[in-house]
């Protein structure tokens, strides 16, 4: 279970997040969404402890990532190209997060082949640097190495950018076999209101730093809601 505890994170006059209480409970899938400068990101960066809260805290699994480095063993997470190894290739990135999470190599050479129809015959055999890739086989890459090594949480944050319409609809079959098949929680965030309401079975919205809904979407009925917010 992942909990948010009075978080306030300000930059500067901006308030980035502003939130008293949120839980998650294992197996969801949460959808965050919001307006450009939410705080979508800065969430995300503060349960991953790459920003530091101004107060408050989050825990995973009762663990406040800050304090205590045993998350990362079951947390994967995409949130920038910053996550890659950008000077190797997609399988030589691979094979390294299969050594350090204790696979064999046959047993990473295995977990390569689960992603091969989303790769879609451009990121495997290419000889290419992950640097060299174009902006959607980067971000492929990206999702690919957060589900690796199957962990319980996967955190992605706006995973549908940059990638063509197959490949969304892939991803979105992807992410729910995954969350199926493995009983993990799952949170991303998305400025495509249908994607996420397709995948979630929960939807937060962010305005200002805040979450100012909590919608059930276990029948897709967040839809309404959230037309009626964007006006769309
Ligand atoms: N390092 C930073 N320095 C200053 N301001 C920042 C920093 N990071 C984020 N912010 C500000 O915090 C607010 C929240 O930004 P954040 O990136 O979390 O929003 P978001 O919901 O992810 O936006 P988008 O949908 O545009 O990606 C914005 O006003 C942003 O400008």
């Amino acid at each position: 279970m992942i909990t948010i505890n009075n978080l306030q994170k300000n930059f500067g006059t901006t308030v980035a997040s502003s939130i008293e209480y949120f839980e998650i409970t294992d197996g969801e899938i949460l959808g965050l969404v919001g307006n450009n400068g939410a705080g979508k990101t800065t969430l995300f960066r503060l349960m991953l402890d790459l920003l530091k809260a101004d107060s408050g805290f989050v825990t995973i699994d009762g663990i406040n990532p800050s304090e205590n480095e045993d998350w990362k063993q079951h947390v994967g997470a995409y949130i920038d190209e910053g996550f890659l190894i950008d000077f190797l290739t997609p399988e030589e990135y691979f094979a390294f997060l299969g050594k350090v999470s204790g696979m064999t190599k046959e047993q990473s050479e295995k977990r390569m082949e689960d992603f091969t129809d989303f790769a879609a015959g451009e990121i495997f055999g290419q000889k290419k640097l992950i640097r060299n890739l174009s902006a959607g086989n980067k971000q492929k890459v990206g999702i690919i190495s957060a589900l690796y090594r199957r962990p319980s949480i996967v955190i992605l944050d706006e995973p549908f950018n940059f990638l063509d319409p197959s490949s969304q609809t892939l991803l979105k079959h992807l992410l729910t076999d995954y969350v199926a098949q493995t009983k993990a929680t799952l949170l991303i965030s998305s400025h495509n209101l249908q994607h996420t309401v397709d995948i979630s079975t929960r939807i937060a919205l962010l305005e200002h730093g805040c979450i100012i809904r909590d919608l059930d979407n276990k029948n897709q009925q967040a839809i309404h809601e959230l037309d009626l917010y964007f006006g769309s």
